[in-house]
């Protein structure tokens, strides 16, 4: 048993006690919650068939996959067999209902989204009214704004807490602020279990943290570069990478960026806008990797396990100081060490300061040289990367940053300026383009420097061929994208609570209930901006912001 599977058997009074768990990430939570509510089932073997004994609710698709794993290998030697079901979003809903309804799901993990809409269906509901267990794993996250009113309405749907089923709640972040709303799923006295010292880091241990703040935006993406280098040649053999980017479309860019930069690795992306075939298959290669980089956004930020990652990444501020410790906890799991690095410009360096707790130090090695001979590397690069990929990458950053670049709040004009500096990074010609309504639902309008454009009309842009709804979801994640939290880190285990959910839950509920019509603003047809400079705004030549660092690519550029 690892520490919290021990006290987890071993401290409450008994295994059917309400609990809120908190461990360290990697440290076996997992089955520490899983061990009683089978026991439990296995003790109450009268469950009715096709009643729904357990359920686990997890904020993302690849977790709850990941779970219901781990019951059936737990499960796996018993004489009766428990089965164990999955309900999430992304998936053919026909096809896993009819398995659910024909099957005897003792054991069911859902995300909220694809379970709300089970729910809505009387005949499903009465099935759960035999409940004995609810779990909710990443239980900080699930009660946040993001998750909070789902869960709300699930809860609704289930049998009264008076039934007395069991509630559970575990993570590694355990927020003040849960108290607040813990009522929901846990009767007062509940057990309270921790391995975590209060004087303790946050953080997984056996992980050494560092930062490495670069002058400005434009020298991120070479800094990332030297960067990996520099780790990859330490240990080529055993090189498995996490690099974390705040946005779905942050994380795609830096994928196109270096798939080709890094010779004889392997990349892979894995964000919200793929579909969930291609997140699925993503998933699976990454964990039988020995080595290779994934760049992700936060659908894999909590709970995923992926074997043997040396190194966690961050590019750029985590949506919260929770996230931040998820992150890490991607790396040095189950005993096993890593490092983790966190990239910021001096605009993104408070998140440091903000979170003393945290164990980080400046990173020990001075590649600032090798950053500056990357640079035509990541110049010829970025000329190969879609405009397009570009341009979402542009607006999720203008969205993010705005909401979160602390210091510049109150002067949107400085934000803007930092996003085209970002534009100007990617080797953008103009100013992308961001559509009208877009613009206002970011709260910019008004703002110079933005290149606002007019629908320019549907299908014609070059991004409506990609997936429906490109923009109306973007634009939810980025209205949500944070709420000012993460720079105050004033309140170390304040969280974005909203934010946490975006990237994760953008997807969950971009389905409608029944219909699976897809609901996202931009709908099918591609609504969205389209063309770059063909707005209203018109093309914007793109110049470095005064007094920014952009100056040596512009000029490069600009000679060329
Ligand atoms: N008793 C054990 N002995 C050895 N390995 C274990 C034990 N329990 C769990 N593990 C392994 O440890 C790894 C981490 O477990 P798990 O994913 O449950 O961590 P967690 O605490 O839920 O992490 P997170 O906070 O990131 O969700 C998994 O690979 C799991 O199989």
């Amino acid at each position: 048993m690892t520490p919290v599977q021990h006290k987890v058997l071993t401290e409450m009074k008994t295994l059917t006690d309400d609990c809120l768990v908190q461990a360290k990430t990697g440290t076996g939570k997992t089955i520490a919650f899983l061990l009683p509510a089978l026991q439990t089932l296995l003790k109450n073997s009268n469950l009715p068939k096709g009643q729904v004994g357990v359920l686990v609710l997890s904020p993302t698709r690849e977790l709850a996959l990941q779970i219901a794993k781990e019951c059936d290998q737990l499960t796996a030697s018993l004489n009766k067999p428990i089965e164990c079901h999955t309900a999430f979003g992304g998936t053919q809903r026909a096809t896993a209902l009819k398995k659910f309804n024909s099957g005897s799901p003792s054991v069911l993990v859902a995300t909220p989204g694809r379970l709300k809409d089970y729910l809505s269906d009387p005949a499903i509901q009465s099935r759960f009214s035999n409940m004995q267990c609810l779990i909710l794993d990443e239980a900080d996250t699930m009660l946040e704004r993001g998750f909070l009113a789902d869960v709300k309405r699930i809860l609704e749907t289930l049998p009264p807490k008076s039934s007395g089923w069991q509630g559970m709640c575990f993570s590694a972040t355990v927020p003040d602020k849960i108290q607040d709303v813990i009522h929901n799923i846990l009767r007062t006295p509940y057990a309270q279990i921790s391995t975590v010292d209060k004087n303790e880091a946050p953080t997984a241990v056996n992980v050494p943290q560092f930062s490495l703040i670069v002058p400005s935006i434009t020298k991120q993406l070479p800094t990332l570069l030297a960067l990996v280098n520099e780790e990859y040649k330490e240990d080529p053999e055993n090189f498995k990478v996490i690099v974390f980017n705040s946005t779905a479309n942050g994380a795609a860019l830096l994928y196109h960026a270096f798939r080709n930069l890094i010779p004889g690795l392997k990349t892979w992306q894995i964000q919200s806008r793929m579909n969930q075939n291609a997140r699925t298959l993503t998933t699976e290669e990454f964990k039988e990797a020995k080595t290779g980089i994934l760049f992700a956004s936060d659908v894999v930020g909590r709970g995923m396990d992926f074997p043997n990652v040396s190194h966690v990444i961050q590019v750029g501020v985590p949506m919260s100081s929770e996230q931040y410790i998820h992150r890490v906890g991607r790396t040095a799991r189950a005993g096993n060490s890593g490092r983790a690095i966190i990239l910021l410009t001096q605009d993104e360096s408070s998140f440091v300061q903000y979170n003393r707790t945290f164990p980080i130090k400046p990173y020990p090695v001075k590649i600032s040289a090798e950053a500056t001979a990357l640079e035509p590397a990541i110049e010829q690069q970025m000329a190969k990367v879609d405009p397009d990929v570009k341009r979402k990458a542009y607006q999720a950053f203008l969205g993010f940053n705005k909401d979160n670049l602390r210091q510049h709040k109150g002067n949107k004009e400085a934000i803007v300026q930092i996003a085209n500096d970002f534009a100007f990074a990617m080797g953008c010609d103009e100013i992308p383009m961001v559509e009208k309504r877009i613009v206002g639902k970011m709260g910019l309008k008004g703002v110079k420097g933005l290149n606002i454009g007019t629908d320019p009309g549907a299908g014609q842009g070059s991004h409506a061929k990609g997936r429906g709804g490109g923009e109306g979801r973007m634009q939810n994640q980025n209205s949500n994208a944070g709420n000012g939290l993460l720079n105050t880190g004033a309140r170390p285990g304040a969280s974005g609570g909203a934010s946490a959910a975006a990237d994760m839950r953008g997807v969950d509920s971009s389905r409608g209930f029944h219909s699976g019509a897809p609901t996202g603003r931009g709908g099918r047809g591609g609504r969205g901006a389209g063309g770059r400079g063909r707005g209203r705004g018109g093309k914007r030549p793109l110049a470095p912001s005064a007094g920014s660092s952009t100056t040596d690519l512009a000029s490069k550029r600009r000679a060329e």
